[in-house]
């Protein structure tokens, strides 16, 4: 049988924002085991960035999206798994649609559980990607 190539996917990940805090989730999955990380996942057919954004944290944390907004693209090759993976990322700011609403876990496989953390002291170890963002000086608070 013949081998599929591997090609580029895309995700799309999200800042959700409250106050001066952002959500993140300690992953446990193959890629950035371990690593705090932005709540996302794969781009589904037929898609808008803001549906799969929705879909994806109602999926890992039960949370409704309000309003979101785009913010940057990155395109990375991780080399940490046996098979090479290579994604195109959309990130998009976003506001849950009520503030009261608490984060669940329902992907305990996937994820340790999803808590607020302020920007200005964010929880180590982070996702690479998020992490290089970090260190590079963004910031995806909107500027007043
Ligand atoms: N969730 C998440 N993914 C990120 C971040 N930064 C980044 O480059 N990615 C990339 C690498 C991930 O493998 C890819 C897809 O996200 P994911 O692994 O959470 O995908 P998913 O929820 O659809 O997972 P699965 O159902 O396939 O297990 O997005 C981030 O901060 N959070
Ligand atoms: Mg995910």
């Amino acid at each position: 049988m013949e081998e599929t190539q591997p090609v580029p996917r895309v995700g799309v990940v999200l800042f959700v924002l409250k106050g001066k805090s952002v959500l993140l989730g300690r992953r446990r999955a193959s890629i950035g085991e371990s690593t705090f990380a932005l709540p996302g996942g794969h781009l589904e057919f037929g898609e808008s960035f803001e549906e799969c954004g929705a879909r994806e944290l109602m999926e890992e944390t039960g949370l409704e999206m309000g309003k979101a907004d785009f913010l940057t693209v990155t395109n990375k090759v991780f080399l940490e798994k046996s098979k090479p993976c290579h994604y195109v990322i959309i990130f998009l700011r976003a506001v849950l649609a009520d503030p009261n609403q608490v984060p669940q876990n329902p992907e305990p496989d996937k994820c340790d559980g999803w808590d607020w953390y302020d920007w200005d002291n964010l929880p180590q170890p982070l996702f690479s990607t998020l992490d290089e963002m970090v260190r590079s000086g963004f910031n995806p608070f909107p500027s007043t």
